[in-house]
């Protein structure tokens, strides 16, 4: 099957079924995270101007690597499968790339500890973190990380989300949003055992991943001052309460200030710094072209990201409005009720009906009831 993708032509196994693209190397799913990888990398090259090369450490169809050589990267793409090694190869020379990447048949982990990259990419099915000691071991200036193991993440397989994040993750009405924090803490604790300090300047979770790139700082007190960014969630489930503290130490609550429930969970350690620096993302937006398949969506989804506010969990309205047993009004006026009461709100990217906001859940309710009935 032929495929074209931000301009560059693939020869991918698989059949197009119902219009949809099929094939395990390639996933017509993920062309906005690859939009965005390249737009990123341009918008990251002119901040960092040494920054040359580039590893897809789990290349596939080599999509990714192929894309980030035609924009003038010098590309390792990597894969463990004879198949995808030679897929990738054939995808290079069906667009002349030949000469500008190299594709490694080996285990990604073992040629990280052989060789430094300026930029690591990780792509690959379900967690990273069995590859993020060598990427922070031997990765320059950005780490790209994507994790599609979002119920773990989220708190939905419990005891696989421990042990692949060495964290506690709880199953809220902000799901994506703790798989978000949960993989950033886990990613900054594995670059703080190498004196590598992290700073998320562009996360997303979209449809069942999420996707994170972090700049890279490789001095212990950097490490030091991204670990003072983690600390522990304390929810309610009864009300939906939630409060935030900084710290590697979890103080739980007894009973919510809120409600006076008990139903009380905690996560953590969690990253509760920011995920996105905001400048980043809007030149992130503008290094979008029209030609790009999913341009206006990426852009769509930059603004959302420029825009939101800064607080570590987010509300959904419709969930908020259901458990106060009241019906929910459009969103606009809701966040226009919030404002005008004198607090941050924003759109969140996690889905439709998703708000952030600096107002806790009585708050919100007082600043927005009036509207609901
Ligand atoms: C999700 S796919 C990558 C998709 C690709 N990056 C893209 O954007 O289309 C994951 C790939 O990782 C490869 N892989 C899994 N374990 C690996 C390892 N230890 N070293 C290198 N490649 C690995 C698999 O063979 C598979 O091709
Ligand atoms: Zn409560």
């Amino acid at each position: 099957m032929r495929v074209t993708e931000g301009g560059i032509d693939l020869e991918v196994p698989g059949e197009q079924t119902e219009g949809v693209e099929e094939s395990v190397f390639y996933n017509p799913r993920q062309e906005l995270n690859r939009d965005l990888t390249i737009a990123t990398l341009r918008t990251f090259r002119e901040r960092e101007e040494r920054a040359e090369s580039y590893l897809d450490a789990m290349t596939a169809s080599g999509v990714r690597g192929i894309r980030a050589a035609a924009d003038g990267w010098d590309v390792t793409c990597c894969d463990l499968e004879a198949d995808a090694v030679d897929l990738a190869r054939e995808n290079l020379e069906r667009n002349d790339l030949a000469d500008e990447a190299r594709v490694e048949h080996r285990n990604v982990n073992a040629l990280m500890h052989d060789e430094m990259f300026d930029v690591i990419d990780l792509d690959p099915y379900g967690t990273p973190m069995p590859f993020a000691d060598a990427a922070f071991a031997r990765c320059r200036d950005l780490l790209c990380v994507t994790a599609t193991d979002t119920a773990p993440l989220c708190g939905a397989h419990f005891n696989s989300g421990v042990r692949s994040y060495s964290a506690v993750p709880q199953n809220t009405d902000y799901h994506p949003e703790m798989g978000v924090r949960i993989l950033v803490s886990a990613l900054a604790r594995s670059g703080a055992r190498f004196d590598v300090g992290v700073e998320p300047i562009l996360t997303h979770a979209t449809s069942h991943y999420v996707r994170t790139y972090l700049e890279l700082d490789r001095k212990a007190s950097a490490a030091d001052a991204a670990l003072e960014h983690l600390g522990h969630i304390y929810h309610c489930e009864d009300c939906l309460y939630r409060e935030t503290e900084h710290g590697q130490v979890a103080d739980p609550l007894e009973s919510c200030p809120h409600c006076g429930g008990n139903r009380l969970l905690t996560a953590g350690p969690v990253w509760l710094g920011p995920v996105q620096d905001t400048e980043f993302v809007a030149a992130v937006r503008s290094a979008i072209p029209d030609a790009f398949g999913t341009a206006e969506k990426a852009r769509e989804l930059c603004e959302t990201l420029e825009a939101e506010v800064d607080e570590p969990t987010h509300y959904d309205q419709h969930k908020l409005c259901k458990n106060w047993g009241l019906p929910a009004n459009a969103m606009d006026e809701f966040l226009d009720d919030l404002r005008e009461a004198g607090y941050a709100a924003s759109p969140a990217h996690y889905g439709g009906t998703t708000f952030k906001t600096d107002a806790s859940v009585g708050e919100i309710r007082a600043a927005t009831e009036g509207s609901l009935e």
